[in-house]
């Protein structure tokens, strides 16, 4: 059984159907209508003889125009992490080893909360990540997802998304200067460590300067189908399962480190250039100009470090200048540590970027549990972040690398000065050494949100596991995980495209399990 509660303020909706043409009974629940849960109503109700009921606790941009408005404007996508019906307000605990910056040492972890789920307020960068992500999963027991296996399922995806090149029309310039300082640093670099690998233009999720998600592409299509129901505002509080599973165990992320850069040429993303009285009435008469572009990670290089044979750190950009308070909020960083390592950041005018070491493969792995019996309060979240020595001393080698970009001749070309931050506890460290940048990260490193592997897939017989590679929970029967947490290890890149990938699978094999029983 799976028991479902509404909030009262806020009745149950169901999407372009009647009370009266609701069941009592459905072949498929589907419990949470995000980035998966659409894929999965759409692709699973194209059998019209499956009824199928997907279940959102959010609400939905079909039944609220501002809704629709706030989530289709790209620009607006920070500010999506601050409102909570739209977005919910998680956070870590206080994490031991790392978040010295944030404020109670607590790291805010937003996630979607409506049809589209994260996909309706994330970032919108569409990348497939690494091929070895995908042969290290079939390795480790995840049999069928090679990358030979899923590469057909992101092809499938990508003739349903829409895509365009991130930050294309008004930030080219500075997204230039990034991969050519690339491609300097992949000839001038090396210090017997690094490999630096390619540099490229990422995608965005969008179309004619407005945001794609998964309740787009997916869901809003499919709806008037009979056999496919839709309730938003109804938050499933219990799934009655009885089972000794790692349920929240194995949890990873991708953290980075933002090395802030000011430039002294007219390049960036700023304040003061988007809020023009011109640029606002160019979206609000004609909805172009530079509201459309999205306001984040335009381009990325990978970096090998050792003898690892797949990349450990990404260098991704941020074009941001200046947005004043806005990213302090949205991450929890406390006023002080983000005027420390962001000079300049509250001049809306201000030119900068932040170039931004990532680690790709974690080795922290943290936990998500029930804080509570009460299904409406949040769970404890604790990922561990920095917990070991290794994930530090990447992102140390990451924050040298990025210092190596801003000093390249592309950079210098439009007057890029690095920064680094004066938090008082690494006062006393001398400049330059990896026990000052190691500081650095423990106060500024921070998440992604690229969220998985809770409920780990791979062999049934492997104690680590919750989920069999169909995605069947192990034990119970007709009760499937497909979202971003059954990824056994993070994938090796942003995680909205695996995740759109793993359900188109999935859909696959349920529905041709339906069919031959
Ligand atoms: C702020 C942000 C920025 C990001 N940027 C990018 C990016 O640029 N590129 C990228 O590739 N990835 C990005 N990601 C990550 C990516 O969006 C997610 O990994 C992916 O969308 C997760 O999909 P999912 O289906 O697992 O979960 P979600 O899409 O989060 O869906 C979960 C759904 O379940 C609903 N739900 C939760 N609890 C209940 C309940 N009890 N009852 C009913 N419904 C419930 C939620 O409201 C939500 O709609 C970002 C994520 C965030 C949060």
């Amino acid at each position: 059984g799976i028991y479902v509660s509404y909030q009262r303020d806020t009745p149950a909706s169901y999407l372009r159907k009647t009370t009266a043409e609701l069941r009592t009974d459905y072949d498929y629940v589907i419990a949470g209508g995000g980035t998966a849960g659409c894929v999965l109503a759409a692709r699973l109700s194209e059998d019209s003889d499956s009824t199928v009921l997907l279940l959102e606790a959010g609400g939905s941009e079909l039944e609220d125009s501002l809704t629709r408005w706030l989530t289709r404007l790209p620009t607006l996508t920070p500010s999506l992490m601050l409102l909570p019906h739209l977005s919910w307000q998680y956070r870590t605990v206080p994490q031991a080893q790392a978040a010295y910056g944030f404020t109670n040492k607590q790291i805010a972890w937003p996630a979607g909360r409506m049809l589209g789920g994260s996909s309706a307020t994330n970032y919108m960068l569409y990348t497939r990540g690494l091929s070895t992500t995908y042969d290290a999963w079939a390795a480790g027991g995840a049999t069928g997802w090679s990358y030979a296996d899923v590469k057909p399922f992101f092809e499938k995806v990508e003739q349903v998304i829409e895509l365009t090149p991130t930050s294309a029309t008004y930030f080219q310039t500075l997204t230039d200067a990034f991969l050519a300082a690339g491609k300097f640093l992949q000839r001038s670099y090396s210090n017997g460590r690094a490999s630096i690998g390619d540099f490229y233009q990422l995608s965005s999720a969008m179309v004619d300067g407005k945001r794609w998600h998964a309740g787009i592409g997916y869901l809003f299509p499919a709806l008037n189908r009979p056999n496919l129901h839709v309730m938003t505002h109804a938050h499933v509080t219990k799934i009655e399962v009885i089972a000794d599973l790692p349920v929240g165990q194995n949890l990873q992320d991708h953290l980075f480190v933002p090395v802030r850069v000011t430039l002294n040429t007219s390049v960036s993303f700023t304040e003061a250039k988007v809020t023009t009285v011109s640029e606002l009435l160019k979206y609000a008469l004609l909805g172009t100009g530079m509201l459309t572009e999205s306001v984040g990670m335009p381009a990325a290089g990978s970096v090998k470090l050792g003898d690892e044979s797949t990349a450990e750190l990404f260098l991704y950009l941020l074009n941001i200048g200046s947005t004043s308070r806005l990213y302090q909020l949205i991450s929890g960083l406390s006023e002080e540590a983000w005027r420390r390592f962001a000079p300049g950041i509250y001049d809306p005018s201000a030119e900068g970027c932040f170039i931004a070491p990532t680690l790709v493969y974690a080795h922290a792995r943290g936990n998500i549990t029930l804080a509570s019996r009460d299904p409406f309060q949040f769970p404890s979240i604790n990922p561990q972040y920095l917990n070991n020595d290794h994930d530090v001393e990447v992102l140390i080698q990451g924050i040298r690398l990025a210092i190596k970009m801003a000093m390249t001749q592309p950079f210098q070309a439009l007057g890029a000065t690095y920064h680094i931050p004066d938090f008082h506890l690494c006062a006393h460290h001398p400049a330059d050494t990896d026990a000052l940048y190691g500081c650095i990260v423990k106060h500024i490193a921070m998440t992604m949100y690229h969220y998985a592997g809770t409920c780990k897939m791979g062999r049934s017989s492997d104690p680590a596991t919750v989920v069999d590679p169909q995605l069947r929970v192990k034990g119970i029967s007709g009760l499937r995980v497909v979202d971003a947490s059954v990824m056994p290890a993070i994938s090796g890149g942003n995680t909205m495209a695996p995740t759109l990938m793993l359900a188109e699978k999935t859909a696959v094999d349920i529905r041709q399990q339906h069919r031959s029983r």
